[in-house]
């Protein structure tokens, strides 16, 4: 096979962003409405507070009122569930995101169920998981990473994707199972595998799209990958990288690399996302989307379609 098409999410999200703040201009213009999207981050985690960053910079580049709530560590559970609970009653906000993982003495299940489900622009509240579930696309807040993924897959093999086996690694509620849910309302036949998986390799090159969802730094090599295959690479994984020398602390510098091995996978496959500038670029765009649409709802005006 020749190399792989790379699907260029970064340049996807981008023409995203840019159907937000227009979509956004409009709605203020008309409604007065300004969509609010509501960041919660607990604890200090540096990786954490780059996303947080990220998210807000772009939801004020498309014309939202970006709010950001930054607690210590040691925020009690009472304490954080009183912080939903306020920004529910907000009318200003219209989406609201508690950055995970949460600290270990905080039950995430709890936080989760405690957002108001049409403020939920993750989509991880159960209400929104029995919406995608039951096929209620349109009313359900699908999780940003699997529908930013579904985009990418879309735009190399169009809408229906009637006859096509798809094989998701990976079952986490934030990722995994509604990806399975999205390529199963678009007509693929899904398998869901995971790490006792038998014949892990042997599964996937079963797969006309691969979705890899594992959080391991590389562990999809060439011999999982079909020929002609899509791949869809989730994983962001920070890892040392010696050959590029080492910080002024000494310690190697560090480089991201996804779940996939992508020279191996693109010798193979038809079409491939990068890491980065694939599929993460892809969950901060549906994230400000979600949020759109939100605005929209409470407004009482349609929805635009992304
Ligand atoms: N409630 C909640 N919702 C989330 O959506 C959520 C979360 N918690 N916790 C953390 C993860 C992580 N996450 C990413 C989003 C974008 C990139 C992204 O844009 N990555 C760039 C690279 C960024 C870099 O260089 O570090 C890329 O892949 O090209 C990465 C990671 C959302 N998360």
């Amino acid at each position: 096979m020749a190399e792989a098409r790379r699907i260029d999410g970064k340049a996807a999200a981008a023409r995203i962003i840019e159907n937000v703040t227009a979509e956004t201009a409009a709605l203020t213009a008309k409604t007065g409405t300004v969509p609010g999207l509501a960041v919660v981050i607990v604890g200090e985690d540096p990786a954490s507070q780059v996303y947080v960053g990220s998210k807000a910079k772009t939801a004020t580049a498309c014309g939202f009122k970006s709010i950001k709530h930054e607690l210590p560590a040691e925020t009690s559970e009472a304490t954080l569930l009183k912080v939903v609970r306020d920004l529910n009653e907000d009318a200003e906000v219209h989406g609201i995101l508690v950055q995970l993982p949460l600290p270990e003495h905080v039950d995430e299940a709890k936080v989760i169920q405690t957002i108001d489900p049409d403020k939920d622009v993750d989509g991880f509240h159960l209400i929104n998981v029995g919406r995608l579930s039951t096929g209620d696309t349109a009313a359900a807040f699908v999780p940003c990473t699997p529908a930013g993924s579904m985009l990418l897959i879309r735009e190399v093999l169009g809408d229906d994707l009637s006859g096509k086996n798809a094989v998701v690694v990976g079952r986490s509620n934030i990722v995994g199972k509604p990806m399975a849910q999205l390529l199963l309302a678009a007509n693929a036949t899904v398998t869901i595998a995971h790490s006792r998986t038998k014949d892990l390799p042997g599964v996937c090159r079963g797969a006309d799209i691969l979705v890899a969802a594992v959080g391991r730094p590389e562990m999809l090599t060439g011999d999982y990958v079909k020929d002609g295959a899509v791949v869809i690479d989730v994983g962001i994984n920070r890892i040392e990288a010696p050959e590029k020398g080492l910080k002024e602390d000494g310690t190697p510098k560090t480089k991201l690399v996804g779940d996939v091995n992508y020279e191996e996978a693109a010798r193979k496959a038809a079409a491939i996302t990068p890491v980065p500038g694939g599929v993460g670029p892809m969950t901060i765009a549906m994230l400000m989307a979600n949020t759109l649409r939100s605005a929209c709802r409470s407004a009482g005006i349609e929805a635009p379609k992304f």
